[in-house]
């Protein structure tokens, strides 16, 4: 799906953090955003997934202007065709792993829910394979960011927007994730990343330069 920002500000405080910024993000690339510390990457991001309201412009989704979504219709949004990973990770701790990329569970949590194949391809790719009913605080922060993409793939979802897909991974990882990363946008996802990684930024398909606004 066609996810746009059209000249959108936006102001935290008294202080304007995006202004009159535009970009399209086309289903089939990765996108990165890209721009010192501070000048707003994911502040964009939280903005194209209608996570932060904005002061002016428009966000549109194919085509369709979706600013004003009421609360029904960006939880739908959310539900149907998009997938964060976000700085934290979105991780339950005190759950298992394959909790954690289903977001299921069968009757009273005892055992794992959603659909199990899905499940081990998902973590086989992100490295996580056999691990699965480890609880979910085990795990190391790149472990996490892992587990979090694991989930994202077994969403499977049009759009997946991703602050720091390599912050806190060693090499090997990074160049995993980053495979991942470019293997779902091939299968026709739109797949937006913030990122200062030269790596992530070398693979992407897309730049877009943010600056401090003046
Ligand atoms: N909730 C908030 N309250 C106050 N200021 C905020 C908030 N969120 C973001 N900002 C400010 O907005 C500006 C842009 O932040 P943002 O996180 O989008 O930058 P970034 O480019 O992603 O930075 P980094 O590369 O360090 O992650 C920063 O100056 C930040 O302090």
């Amino acid at each position: 799906m066609l996810i746009e920002a059209r000249n959108i500000s936006v102001k935290i405080g008294t202080r304007t953090v995006l202004k009159e910024e535009s970009v399209t993000c086309k289903p089939g690339m990765v996108t990165a955003f890209i721009g010192p510390s501070g000048a707003g990457k994911t502040t964009l991001l939280h903005c194209l997934g209608l996570l932060l309201p904005i002061d002016k412009g428009s966000i549109y989704l194919n085509g369709m202007d979706i600013t004003n979504y009421n609360t029904f219709q960006r939880r739908q949004f959310w539900q149907k065709h998009v997938s964060f990973i976000l700085q934290d990770y979105g991780i339950m701790d005190e759950e298992s792993v394959a909790f954690n990329v289903t977001m299921k569970s069968s009757l009273f949590g005892k055992r794992i829910g959603g659909n199990k194949e899905r499940l081990l391809q998902s973590l086989d790719q992100t490295g996580l394979k056999g691990r699965e009913s480890e609880l979910a605080s085990y795990l190391s922060g790149g472990e996490k960011q892992r587990l979090a993409l694991a989930r994202a793939i077994y969403k499977d979802a049009n759009i997946l927007l991703v602050d720091e897909p390599t912050a806190s991974l060693d090499k090997d990882n990074r160049q995993l994730v980053i495979q991942l990363l470019k293997k779902f946008a091939r299968r026709d996802r739109t797949v937006v990343v913030s990122t200062h990684d030269a790596e992530m930024i070398a693979a992407s398909d897309v730049i877009h330069e943010l600056k401090f606004p003046t």
